[in-house]
């Protein structure tokens, strides 16, 4: 059979790009089909907007915090509408930039959504992106899936009400109360959002300690950050109802709590996206909750289709799509060795103020493997001794495995927490030693510092005495 293409890429999001780009790098002829954003969810409904997002809920308190050095600027109001109206100009240039970039490396483009028509045909069919389309079948030798996840809402009564983080990035107006459910990575980062801003936010969950999976002893120091930012939670609890009501929804939780708030913001967790994709007429296989398997090449349960990124539904982090994306198209065409990442050390970073950041094992995790010297420390950053904001604590901690001294996980909270640890991602990647931290030079005055000072060990677990 002949193909009209030696690679067609569903997906123009993080991991698709980034592989559509490679492949054609390499000398295939490579065709891409996007339904709704051109550069997927992180450019247009997640990291970029979020971060902006989050850039901007922190200059309230940046004007408190200079009263303590001699400034005497007022916080003000801030406009929703003027930030979302720039955010959304800077998206709209960076989705321009992705079509040309695409269009630049000779990839031939499709707007609609696509559906397998069989394992080596799909058919396009129109989408927001293009409702007019006439649909068309399109042939490729390889087909790869990189289609993303998309938002779950819990399944209660009025859940109809909530929004999702796809409708957070267009409100019209910024709600004056929030509830927020769930304590993810979006939960939290959307609380801070919201608060920086000026809403009234209580978030919900059912932990006794926000983000599940992360070292113990970081989620607390993340539940007090929230508390000192001004968000009421409530831990252990489930809502059972919302209701609207003349003054907006009523939040019913399972402990017989009735939150009243103007938005209901559901982030309780997404789920690969592969609706009307037609798996079934290409014999790809899915697991629990619809993700694609695949193995170690990427290589789905049908011979010549792949899957990369968050339908995959492992690191679901944009690095990581993209990765995948690269290392696939160098292994499926390259003349050369294909370009590899260290995942098990991928870092990862929550971004609410102060901002939250991790590599490696927790210490929850590493205690499977043996003994550990444990590293922690907690300070007020120099910043804030003039600022007077007492309880923004930076919090740090090392986990070392004892028998080799190595450094096997590395958390910071605290101010800059992502843009520092991104260094220390490398010496852990490169399974550097305590001995190496200690033997590095500081930088003076900074709170990275004290990555490279902690000498005394805080504690040994489990104690071996
Ligand atoms: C609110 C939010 C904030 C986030 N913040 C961060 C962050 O700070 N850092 C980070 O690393 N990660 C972050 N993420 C996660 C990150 O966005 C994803 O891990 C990443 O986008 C996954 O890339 P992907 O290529 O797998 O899928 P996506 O980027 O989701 O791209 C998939 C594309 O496929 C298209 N598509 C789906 N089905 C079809 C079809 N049938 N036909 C044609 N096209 C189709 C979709 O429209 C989409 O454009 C965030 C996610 C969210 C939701
Ligand atoms: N900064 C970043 O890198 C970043 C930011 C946002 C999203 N992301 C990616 O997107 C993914 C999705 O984010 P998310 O925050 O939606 O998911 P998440 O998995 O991080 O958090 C989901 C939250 O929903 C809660 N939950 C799930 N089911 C529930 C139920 N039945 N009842 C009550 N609570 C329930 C969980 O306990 C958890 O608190 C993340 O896992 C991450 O991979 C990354």
């Amino acid at each position: 059979m002949s193909h009209e293409f030696d690679l067609l890429v569903i997906g123009a999001g993080s991991g698709g790009v980034r592989c559509a780009r490679i492949a054609a790098s390499h000398g295939a002829r490579v065709a891409v089909v996007e339904s709704s954003h051109w550069g997927g969810t992180c450019v247009n409904i997640g990291c970029v907007p979020k971060k902006l997002m989050v850039q901007a809920s922190e200059y309230g308190d940046l004007i408190e915090d200079s009263h303590g050095f001699g400034w005497s600027s007022t916080r003000g109001t801030h406009n929703w509408a003027t930030l979302i109206a720039a955010k959304d100009k800077e998206i709209s240039r960076l989705n321009g930039i992705y079509v040309s970039m695409l269009e630049k490396a000779g990839i031939t483009l499709f707007t609609g959504h696509a559906r397998f028509k069989d394992a080596q045909s799909v058919v396009i069919e129109p989408s927001v992106l293009a409702p007019d389309a006439t649909p068309r079948t399109v042939t490729a030798k390889r087909i790869v899936i990189a289609t993303g996840s998309t938002p779950v809402k819990l399944d209660i009564p009025g859940a109809d009400y909530a929004i999702t983080s796809d409708d957070a990035f267009y409100l019209k107006e910024r709600p004056q109360r929030v509830v927020l459910i769930g304590s993810g990575y979006i939960g939290i980062e959307f609380a801070g959002i919201f608060a920086g801003l000026g809403s009234t936010v209580d978030m919900v969950y059912r932990q006794d300690l926000p983000l599940r999976g992360f070292d113990e002893d970081m989620r607390a120091a993340m539940k007090e950050a929230i508390t000192a930012r001004g968000i009421t939670q409530h831990s252990h609890a489930s809502p059972t109802q919302i209701e609207k009501n003349d003054t907006g929804y009523a939040v019913t939780l399972d402990n017989g709590q009735v939150l009243q708030t103007d938005c209901v913001f559901m982030a309780t967790g997404r789920r690969p996206k592969i609706d009307s994709l037609g798996l079934e007429n290409a014999g790809v296989q899915t697991a629990k909750g619809g993700r694609i398997t695949v193995n170690a090449q990427q290589e789905t349960s049908q011979a010549g289709i792949y899957a990369i990124g968050d339908v995959t539904d492992r690191i679901n982090l944009t690095p990581v799509a993209i990765a995948e994306g690269h290392h696939l198209a160098d292994t499926l065409y390259s003349k050369e060795p294909p370009r590899t990442w260290s995942l098990d050390t991928t870092p990862k970073a929550v971004f609410f103020s102060p901002p939250m950041a991790s590599v490696g094992l927790s210490e929850e995790e590493a205690a499977k493997n043996g003994v550990l010297d444990i590293y922690f420390t907690r300070f007020t950053p120099m910043r804030h001794t003039l600022s007077g904001r007492k309880d923004r604590k930076t919090v740090m901690k090392l986990v070392v495995d004892q028998a080799s001294q190595k450094v096997v996980g590395a958390h910071i909270l605290g101010d800059d927490a992502a843009e520092m640890l991104q260094g220390v991602a490398i010496a852990v990647t490169a399974g550097l030693r305590k001995i190496d931290f200690d033997r590095t030079v500081g930088i003076h005055p900074t709170s990275a510092e004290e990555l490279v000072t902690l000498r005394t060990r805080t504690r040994e677990t489990p104690k071996t005495a």
